[in-house]
């Protein structure tokens, strides 16, 4: 019954399953409890009737206050006990399994990210893992319990009257199949509500991240009338929803319910053909009441342990996908990137194709060409962001898809164009470099990225919070952050995306001289549209339409008279820039 299977329906951890078979043995104890209670009131009943009927002596009230308080006692103990393992340990069901989700993000490959977006998995953390709780605490043990107890019941009355027993539980097991019966519709209907709460969730989010193209174009009002749309349909297809599983959970709890009158018109036929005394009726009705009350508490969530399958599938979709996984093991003679016969796709589109070059340590290797040629892409690839569908490459002679994506990026230093800041001071961003960097030397990197000029007249300098991804800094005081953080890390690669495409050329000359400070003796390769930013490089490699178009030293290329040639030709008309 708890098995890996069950497991994995319910998204559980090693210690959730654990957990819920605790929940569910104490809920057999609670009922079987709830159970003696009522044959102690049983047997009260049965003594004083036997005192009218044959005048025999009334029970010692000392033997009867005895087994109240003992049912008492034991009645509270067994329930808080059931209360604490079914609900409080399920908090720390929930930390596991936000902590295990965080901790295979952190090591899926960024294709991922891509491929899903970041309102879903948002969704997947915390809606999900927060339905689960509900399902972990609320449903699991009461219901997995309860079948336990009633089969156990079912057993101990068949022994008084199995024809009783019979009419008063048909409807338990009648209830379940019709309800699960129906589940498909249920299922079709909780994933069309997920999905309408999904489009409102994008449309809230897409919204509030492009609020200013929204203003600046006057689309304001198209914007919400579309997520009125949007609003309007997740509520129409909520109630919709609302309203099935509604239909079939009442029907099932009525049918459940007919047992009740079942063991009554038998009883009562029993009892009229002098088959039983109404005394066993009586102990029966006592019974069913009870029986029933664990499971119309189930019933009631009967629809979340429905939708709950769809949050497992999405919760173990993350925690079955493939991650990016490697050797510790990390000792590259040298720090040449290799590729070689790279073919490269993000969806099915292929972006490279059978790419190959070498950027040699100590030089400058450039990628050029023209936009959407996927000079980023390898720039992604070679630190290992992305992996590779065909080909290799090689650092330093080692193949870093073998190598953990961590270890691995402990030898680079990366500037892109999208750079990340956190919600944090200037300082703590920059350190991000080298998180064991004193303040000393976060100020001469920062100071080395020209960020001392704007630091300074921010109102508590280094200590100044920058908003959500550095949102109170311009566009090229976030890029001299990204580069100092760089500079701090000092790794033997760098990779510079567009690295300075957001500076004015003051801020540029002074960074770029920085830079080139950085980048001695390392292995560098950089990609930036404007030739003046690569005219110290050692290589070229010209891309165009994901393949190598041309490669070689900039005079020999100028020389071919091809596409890197044309290129400059056509940036020398817009500025006076000149090779050598
Ligand atoms: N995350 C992604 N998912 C799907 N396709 C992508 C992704 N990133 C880039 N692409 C596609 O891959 C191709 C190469 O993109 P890439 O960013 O490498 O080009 P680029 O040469 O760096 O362009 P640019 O000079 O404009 O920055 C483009 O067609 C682009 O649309």
């Amino acid at each position: 019954m708890f098995g890996k299977k069950f497991q994995r329906k319910y998204a559980l951890t090693d210690q959730g399953i654990i957990n819920t078979k605790r929940g569910a043995l104490w809920t057999v104890i609670v009922n079987l409890v709830v159970m003696g209670g009522i044959g102690i009131l049983y047997l009260l009943m049965a003594e004083f009737m036997s005192t009218f009927t044959s005048g025999s002596s009334l029970p010692n009230a000392v033997l009867i206050i005895a087994l109240v308080v003992i049912f008492l006692i034991l009645s509270y103990i067994t329930h808080l006990q059931q209360y604490k393992v079914t609900y409080g340990l399920v908090y720390g069901e929930v930390e596991q399994t936000r902590l295990r989700l965080a901790e295979r993000l952190r090591k899926l490959p960024l294709g991922y990210f891509g491929k899903r977006d970041l309102a879903d998995l948002t969704e997947t953390l915390m809606s999900d893992v927060n339905r689960m709780e509900h399902v972990w605490s609320h449903v699991l043990g009461y219901l997995y319990g309860s079948y336990i107890s009633t089969g156990i019941i079912a057993v101990c009355l068949t022994f008084y009257d199995w024809r009783l027993t019979i009419a008063s539980l048909w409807g338990v097991p009648v209830a379940f199949v019709l309800l699960f019966g129906t589940r498909s519709i249920a299922e079709r209907h909780s994933q069309a509500v997920k999905k309408a709460a999904l489009n409102v969730s994008d449309g809230i989010q897409e919204a509030l991240e492009n609020i200013r193209e929204i203003r600046a174009t006057n689309q304001e009002d198209l914007y919400l009338a579309a997520l009125d749309k949007k609003i309007d349909n997740h509520e129409k297809i909520q109630i919709r929803g609302e309203l099935t599983t509604g239909l079939f959970v009442n029907g099932a709890s009525v049918i459940m319910r007919l047992g009740v009158a079942t063991t009554i018109l038998l009883g009562a036929w029993l009892i009229v053909s002098g088959k039983i005394d109404f005394m066993l009726l009586f102990l029966f009705l006592l019974i069913i009441t009870r029986v029933y009350a664990p499971f119309d508490q189930s019933l009631a969530l009967i629809a979340e342990v429905f939708v709950s399958q769809i949050s497992a599938d999405r919760i173990n979709e993350i925690y079955e996908m493939p991650t990016a996984e490697g050797s510790q093991n990390f000792k590259p003679q040298g720090h040449d990137i290799e590729f070689k016969d790279v073919c490269f796709a993000y969806d099915t589109a292929d972006v490279l194709k059978d790419v190959s070059f070498t950027a040699k340590e100590g030089e400058v290797t450039a990628l050029v060409g023209p936009s959407g040629s996927g000079k980023s892409t390898c720039a992604r690839l070679a630190a290992r962001l992305w992996d590779i569908n065909s080909g290799t490459i090689k650092v330093g002679g080692i193949d870093i898809s073998t190598i953990d994506p961590e270890v691995l990026l402990r030898d680079y230093s990366m500037v892109f164009q999208d750079v990340v800041l956190f919600d944090d001071t200037v300082m703590e961003n920059i350190r991000l470099g080298r998180r064991n960097a004193t303040d000393d030397e976060v100020i001469a990197a920062a100071k080395a990225a020209n960020c001392d000029e704007f630091v300074n007249r921010l109102a508590q300098g280094y200590n100044t919070l920058i908003g959500e991804n550095g949102s109170k800094l311009s566009g090229g005081e976030r890029q001299r952050i990204s580069i100092a953080r760089a500079l701090l890390k000092d790794a033997p690669i760098v990779l510079l995306d567009e690295a300075t495409a957001s500076l004015d050329v003051e801020n540029e000359t002074k960074v770029q001289e920085a830079l080139s400070r950085l980048l001695v003796g390392k292995t560098v390769l950089v990609i930036a549209h404007r030739m003046r930013t690569i005219e110290a490089a050692d290589k070229i490699i010209v891309l165009a339409d994901g393949k190598v178009a041309e490669q070689g030293s900039p005079n020999e290329l100028m020389s071919q008279n091809g596409l890197f040639s044309r290129m400059v030709k056509l940036q020398q008309q817009s500025s006076n820039w000149k090779l050598n």
